[in-house]
């Protein structure tokens, strides 16, 4: 048998930040929209763990045992007292290393591709716990739409998405490390007292209402003084985005791509092709939001 399963990007619309918790982590009001950019994972049965990906950007994605979709089918396993003997491929069309939770969604998809081939028939709450052993994102991976995540963003709400928003994400050379962007949000809040997080109910009525100039005034991402400057360059894919006619333009959660909101599918195409225009960036992609979460989109049978 082989199971394929579809898994989409995020964009964080907003982020909003507290200080530094004991253990590393920071507590968060992360509201998430997942868009329509998708990886998908295809399991199927192996003598050993094997990872393989393809796409433009596979040469960036680790292929050992680090690989979030490895680490997804060792937990699942362990939790059944099996061995992960499973050949994962990953096709990759998320940008790597871009904040756009590329590797927490082939953990959440390879989870729900080797339940279904291994027939553990996990629970959702239980798919949902072994995603946030994973990784802070990975929940969200999993369930799509849009979502509130609280604690280090874990703990997810499910949030009510009221029309299409039309986005063009500006993808840079290079990534950006997670955790220096919380390194240097650390440190440029040194001594600064840093509010809790809370959702902002402007946002998440506009959301609810699919409203996207609302949306666009709303959004906030408190990483971006962090990204920018570690990549001060982004200013400059920002400013172009703007002048394109973006309804408005932030860093995808910790960067360094950048996400526009457009007014529509037409302004997000005029968007794209000034962005690539103005080499500020490597490549412009559009996309549509919400999208739903990982998916099981084909089962093969070998009989
Ligand atoms: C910033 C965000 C926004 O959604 O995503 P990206 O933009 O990187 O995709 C997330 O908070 C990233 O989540 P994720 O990439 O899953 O992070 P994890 O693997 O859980 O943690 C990696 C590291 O990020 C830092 N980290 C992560 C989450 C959090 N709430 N506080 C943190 O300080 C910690 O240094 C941690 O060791
Ligand atoms: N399946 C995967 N796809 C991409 N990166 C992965 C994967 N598994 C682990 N990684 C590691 O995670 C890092 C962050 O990648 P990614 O999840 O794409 O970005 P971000 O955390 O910015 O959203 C990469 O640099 C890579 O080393």
């Amino acid at each position: 048998m082989t199971v394929t399963v579809r898994v989409p990007a995020k964009v964080n619309v907003q982020l909003a930040v507290g200080g530094a918790r004991a253990d590393g982590f920071h507590d968060l009001a992360n509201v998430f929209l997942a868009v329509g950019l998708y990886d998908t994972v295809t399991a199927t049965p192996a003598d050993s763990l094997r990872v393989t990906c393809s796409g433009p950007d596979a040469g960036q994605v680790p292929l050992d045992r680090t690989n979030l979709a490895a680490r997804a089918a060792v937990a699942l396993a362990a939790r059944h007292g099996l061995s992960p003997d499973v050949h994962l491929h990953i096709e990759k069309d998320i940008p790597v290393a871009g904040g756009m939770a590329g590797g927490s969604a082939d953990g959440a998809a390879a989870l729900l591709a080797c339940d279904r081939l291994w027939g553990t028939g996990s629970s959702r709450s239980e798919l949902l716990d072994i995603c946030a052993e994973l990784g802070s994102d990975v929940p969200f991976s999993l369930v799509g739409g849009a979502a509130l995540g609280t604690g280090r963003g874990e703990k997810l709400s499910v949030l009510e998405v009221g029309g299409a928003f039309h986005w063009v994400f500006a993808v840079a050379d290079g990534g950006l490390s997670t955790p220096a962007v919380y390194g240097e949000f650390d440190r440029l809040t040194a001594g600064a007292d840093v509010p809790l997080p809370v959702a902002s109910p402007v946002l998440l009525e506009a959301l609810r209402t699919g409203d996207a100039a609302a949306l666009a005034g709303a959004l906030v991402n408190d990483l971006q003084p962090a990204a920018l400057s570690l990549r001060p360059s982004l200013a400059a894919t920002l400013a172009v985005g703007a002048e394109a006619g973006a309804l408005a333009g932030l860093v995808s959660g910790s960067g360094p791509t950048t996400a526009f909101l457009a007014k529509d599918a037409e302004a997000a195409g005029s968007v794209a092709a000034a962005l690539v225009a103005s080499g500020t960036c490597r490549t412009a992609r559009v996309a549509q939001s919400p999208a739903a979460g990982a998916t099981v989109v084909d089962v093969l049978s070998r009989d």
